[in-house]
């Protein structure tokens, strides 16, 4: 955690959910009541089909609603991509941009993800940007090198506390059930926190959230929320499950006590 900063806990659907999920998805407006919204922000981004429903849903509850990936333009002759303008339109408040399934899937680089937040902006959406090692670099000893790369390369001048939230996700820990010690994680997270501080002021650097992502669910949150400089989750297979999530999102009961 940092002191002062609010946390969230992000779902990322990824291609997952059919308008039968309604019903889950209503069991998280119902399970963020005001007490749990007060210690922490929840946002569900589903795939982009979904997104205007869940809006829709969401309209008076605190939950918010983001996607997973925007075309860096705002109209054009791109078939079967969306822009950040068409999600911003749809609802979302937020879009996750450089996620490592669509760097590898995609082949997408630092520059694509740049030009992304960019749009999200554009769009007045928070760019959730992610960076992360993979299994690989760690044990090379280059997991600093890369997250700082990725973090120069992928985050545009101008960030804000408002506008920016970056994920920590190890490729190695997504979908597996492996995740980071504490330790490696405090030692990642400072990092990151370091060179939002240097890049974008001490002030707002030091608000802009880090999450962590990676296998994170009710039974691991506790000990990975309550690292410094960890600001939240971006949570993967355990979102799906509304009262694992809403259980992620508990934690800061017990943390906040
Ligand atoms: O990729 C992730 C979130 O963006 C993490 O996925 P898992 O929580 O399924 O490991």
């Amino acid at each position: 955690m940092t002191p002062g900063v609010r946390p969230l806990v992000a779902g990322n659907w990824k291609m997952n959910g059919l308008k039968a999920s309604a019903s889950e998805f209503r069991s998280m407006l119902d399970g963020y009541g005001e007490d749990l919204a007060d210690l922490t922000g929840l946002m569900v981004c589903p795939p982009a089909t979904l997104v205007l429903a869940f809006a829709q849903m969401s309209q008076d509850s605190r939950l918010s609603v983001g996607a997973q990936d925007c075309h860096a333009e705002p109209s054009g002759a791109h078939t079967g991509d969306l822009s950040a303008e068409m999600l911003a339109d749809s609802g979302a408040v937020a879009v996750i941009v450089g996620h490592s399934e669509r760097r590898q899937n995609h082949n997408e680089g630092d520059e694509e993800v740049h030009a992304k937040a960019s749009a999200a902006w554009r769009a007045g959406l928070t760019a959730i940007v992610c960076v992360g090692e993979t299994e690989y670099e760690r044990q090379e000893g280059e997991t600093l090198d890369r997250v700082g790369n990725q973090l120069a390369g992928s985050i545009p001048d101008g960030a804000t506390a408002d506008n920016l939230v970056v994920a920590y996700e190890p490729v190695w820990a997504i979908g597996t059930g492996n995740t980071p010690t504490a330790t490696d994680v405090a030692e990642v997270h400072r990092f990151i926190r370091t060179r939002l501080r240097e890049r974008f002021g001490a002030e707002e650097g030091g608000r802009i959230r880090i999450l962590y992502g990676g296998s994170v669910k009710p039974s691991n949150a506790e000990e990975l929320l309550g690292v410094d400089n960890v600001d939240g989750a971006l949570v993967g297979g355990a979102s799906l499950k509304a009262e694992d999530l809403l259980g992620i999102a508990m934690t800061y009961r017990t943390l906040k006590a």
